[in-house]
């Protein structure tokens, strides 16, 4: 099942017929559907469903097979993608400003001058992630929780209409995950645009409202409530439930004893 977003006016990013692989090889196939401006998705399936390869899809880290992505008039450098924290290369001599800095990449252009006012920007960004203190940290000095604020942080910076999260949440004490849903909930509020791929089920009906369920296709995209069905996630899991007991069936069992 695909759909198209309800709620927004416009669509943010659309997907037609889309597959993305490596090698030639599909890891997810066959995405339809459109993630209206403003809205909040949970991209949701099991280990080795797609989700990372569908948001590296959109920023061209993955090959795009077949099927099309229009982003609306956005270029891929005016999206934020905050890729696993595994794929950070945390050797890298830098401090939490200069890496959040970073974020304001795409304002300032590869020559732009980096002026006072920026400088107050981004360690704002940095105080409202709760890393003020550690702003002269290097970043392979930060603990996982303290990586994951600076990476928002640096989103923050981004300022970008299209934000793409994965896994955010994954390996961070419930502090910080409660301070970033919290920076989540600020991006709704802004209108941007989130799609963020998430393990925690009971987080993603309490705070996503739209979900799209994927395992290596779509299996299910809609309003939250109607895509995390018993039925779509024994799909997504290759599991399917059996068919609902049939009560005259099973009556006429009992009759010749057979149960
Ligand atoms: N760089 C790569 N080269 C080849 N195959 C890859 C690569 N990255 C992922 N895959 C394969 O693509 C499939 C989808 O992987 P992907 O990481 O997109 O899934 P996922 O849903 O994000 O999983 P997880 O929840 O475990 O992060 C898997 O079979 C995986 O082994």
């Amino acid at each position: 099942m695909t759909s198209s977003a309800a709620g927004g006016t416009a669509p943010a990013l659309t997907f037609r017929a889309a597959s993305f692989g490596y090698g030639g090889r599909p890891a997810i196939q066959g995405v339809d559907g459109a993630v209206m401006r403003g809205e909040v998705l949970a991209l949701v399936g099991p280990n080795g469903a797609g989700k990372s390869t569908l948001l590296k899809g959109i920023v061209g880290e993955a090959a795009r097979l077949s099927g099309d992505v229009d982003l609306h008039g956005l270029r891929v450098r005016d999206l934020a993608y905050l890729p696993q924290q595994p794929e950070i290369d945390r050797s890298f001599p830098i401090t939490a400003i200069e890496f959040a800095a970073t974020g304001l990449w795409r304002r300032l252009g590869a020559f732009g001058r980096y002026r006072p006012e920026h400088r107050a920007e981004v360690a704002d960004a940095l105080a409202r992630v709760g890393l003020a203190a550690l702003e002269g940290s290097l970043i392979g000095a930060l603990s996982g929780g303290q990586m994951q604020r600076l990476l928002f942080a640096r989103t923050l910076l981004q300022d970008a209409p299209l934000i793409l999260l994965d896994e955010p949440f994954t390996g961070i004490d419930a502090a910080t995950e409660a301070d970033l849903l919290g920076i989540v909930g600020l991006w709704r509020e802004q209108g941007r645009t989130v799609v963020a791929a998430l393990h925690d089920l009971a987080q993603v009906r309490a705070a996503f409202p739209r979900a799209l369920l994927v395992a290596g296709r779509v299996i299910a995209w809609g309003d939250t409530a109607a895509v995390l069905t018993a039925g779509n996630l024994a799909r997504a899991n290759g599991r399917e439930l059996a068919p609902p007991a049939d009560p005259a069936a099973d009556a006429a069992l009992a009759a010749l004893g057979a149960t």
